[in-house]
């Protein structure tokens, strides 16, 4: 059903705790200020994506993407059903390999990276569609997010001597102070799959954290969850952003949520940039109103 354009791009209530909605845009332009909403100053480019354009077959799935990602902001990539979103987040974080472009990291430049080599620099991400072990509990879970930072070997780790013991208590403690902070230590030791489905998003989010990523990539955090579970969300992605100092690219649908909480927008249509800079400019944009006008969510 096509909703009204107004109502998905009207600026939404402040689900997020401590950010004022109707403040000015925190980043200005993509390219000039550099404080947030919250007064934090946001610093240099982190994540540089250049000119990245992504084939399956005949599909271009993505031509000539180019932005940047400053440190400790939250960037948002929007866009209608398969405008090469999650190809984007793919292609950052190694599971899909360009044609053309690059994508320079904290300076260092990569064309080919796979996905652990990512990860070890510093890029942790969530998923559309959740990829927990439903059937392990919530401690165990997120502790698989530790297994990079895992420094014994496997026989070790598998008869807990010595080094292993150690190091296995560490990132216990490290996983339960994730678990406080997401507020989920009443379902710790609940496998996975009986949690409702806004509570397993929350698990994944932990599990991301648990690698200590500099940079967190969110593929639709908020896909299927009701108000409150949305409101949570937030506060726990702003909290992430504010307290570990995690810059943040996120994907997501819901217009409001997007324009609350973001510092810069970058908007793909059909696989091609059609905007890029603060949510109110984005929003005033008339490419990205006829892209908008033109799909059905
Ligand atoms: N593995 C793949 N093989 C073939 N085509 C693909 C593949 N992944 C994505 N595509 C195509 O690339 C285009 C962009 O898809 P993508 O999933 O990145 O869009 P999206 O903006 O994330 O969409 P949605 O909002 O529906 O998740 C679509 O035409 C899609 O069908």
């Amino acid at each position: 059903m096509t909703h009204a354009l107004t109502a998905r791009l009207a600026p939404a209530e402040a689900v997020a705790a401590g950010r004022d909605a109707g403040s000015p845009s925190p980043t200005g332009t993509a390219e000039t200020s550099n404080t947030n909403s919250k007064g934090r100053r946001i610093g240099e480019v982190i994540l540089d994506v250049q000119n990245i354009s992504l084939r399956f077959g005949g599909v271009k799935a993505l031509t000539d993407i180019s932005f940047n990602v400053r440190e400790h902001e939250v960037r948002a990539i929007i866009g209608p059903n398969g405008a090469g979103k999650s190809s984007m987040l793919n292609c950052i974080n190694g599971v899909y390999t360009p044609q053309e472009g690059q994508i320079t990291f904290r300076g260092q430049t990569f064309k080919h990276m796979n996905s652990r080599q990512v990860a070890e620099m510093g890029v942790a991400r969530t998923f559309q569609n959740l990829a927990l072990f439903k059937g392990m509990s919530v401690v165990d879970n997120i502790m698989t997010g530790r297994n990079l930072k895992m420094k014994t070997n496997i026989f070790q780790q598998a008869i807990r001597w010595g080094a292993a013991e150690r190091e296995e208590v560490a990132h216990r403690e490290f996983v339960e102070h994730i678990i406080d902070f997401l507020e989920i230590q009443a379902h710790r030791k609940t496998p996975v799959g009986r949690l409702p489905y806004g509570l397993q998003k929350r698990v994944d989010l932990g599990r991301a954290l648990a690698m200590e990523p500099q940079v967190l990539l969110l593929d639709e955090p908020m896909a299927g969850m009701n108000v409150e579970e949305k409101q949570d969300m937030c506060r726990f992605i702003l909290d992430v952003n504010d307290e570990f100092g995690t810059t943040i690219v996120l994907i997501e649908h819901d217009m409001g949520v997007v324009m609350d909480i973001s510092d810069r927008v970058v908007v793909l249509d059909y696989g091609k940039k059609i905007g890029d800079g603060a949510p109110d400019d984005v929003r005033a944009n008339p490419d990205v109103i006829s892209a908008y006008l033109g799909t059905s969510h």
